[in-house]
């Protein structure tokens, strides 16, 4: 599903780069951790997947794309397949819970009878059952959290990327959102997740990746947070 070789990135005027020589490949279905001390390299690594920036070098290929050489204007089609939850969640505010996930399949031309069956489906899978017509401001962070979940799977993607997506939760809150994430990542979406919250990954036990400095010092099986 997502390939690395070789990718470097460095930013402009930056004499160290982000990312050094990554070479890994995730499968579909995978669930990854990404974990690592801030600035080495975790948000960089997400966003070369989601095409914000090109690899300095090596290839990246990602849902059998390669991204060093694809259009730009292929790129809205490469983000369709690629939904994305983040630490603050980025609801759009002034709007319903069902507005604010309707709106993700309005704008890539979704029929209404689709976003009409869909969009209870969906908010019935993230927990917030009859809450459509809550305006989102009112809603506990995990229920916000949700409610990005909701709308970032709602196109049912091939691949969830999540930015610290219990940053701003409190733990029990935590545990709810990382079941819903089990159960997205069940349904065959590959999910890849940055965090710094230790207790999740040692409990979880997944693949683990860990960067330090934009390199990737260790790629483990069923892992945990801090270095075995
Ligand atoms: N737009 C940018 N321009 C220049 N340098 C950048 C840019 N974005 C990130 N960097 C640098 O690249 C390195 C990696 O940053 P990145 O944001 O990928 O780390 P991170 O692991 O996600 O950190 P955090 O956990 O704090 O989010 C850091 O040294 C950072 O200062």
């Amino acid at each position: 599903m997502i390939t690395f070789e070789d990718v470097t990135k460095f930013y402009p005027g930056q004499e160290r780069p982000a990312l050094r020589n990554i070479n890994l490949e995730i499968d579909k279905g995978e669930f990854v951790f990404l974990v690592g001390q801030s600035g080495s390299g975790k948000s960089t690594f997400l966003r070369l997947i989601l095409r914000e920036y090109k690899p300095t070098k090596g290839t990246l290929y990602v849902a059998g794309k390669n991204l060093a050489t694809m259009n730009q204007w292929k790129v809205p089609q490469l983000r369709r397949q690629i939904g994305t939850v983040f630490q603050d969640f980025r609801l759009l505010p002034g709007k319903t819970v069902y507005e604010n996930v309707a709106f993700a399949l309005q704008v890539i031309g979704s029929p209404a009878k689709h976003i009409k069956r869909i969009v209870p489906d969906t908010l019935d899978l993230v927990g917030l059952a009859g809450k459509g017509d809550r305006p989102c401001e009112e809603l506990s962070g995990g229920e916000q959290q949700r409610v990005a979940i909701a709308r970032a799977f709602v196109n049912r993607p091939k691949i969830l990327i999540a930015d610290e997506p219990t940053g701003n939760l409190d733990p029990e809150t935590s545990v709810g959102i990382m079941k819903l994430l089990d159960r997205i990542n069940r349904a065959d979406t590959t999910v890849i997740m940055a965090t710094h919250d230790s207790s999740i990954v040692d409990q979880m036990r997944r693949r683990v990746l860990e960067l330090r400095s934009g390199e990737l010092v260790r790629d483990q099986a069923k892992g945990v947070y801090g270095t075995a």
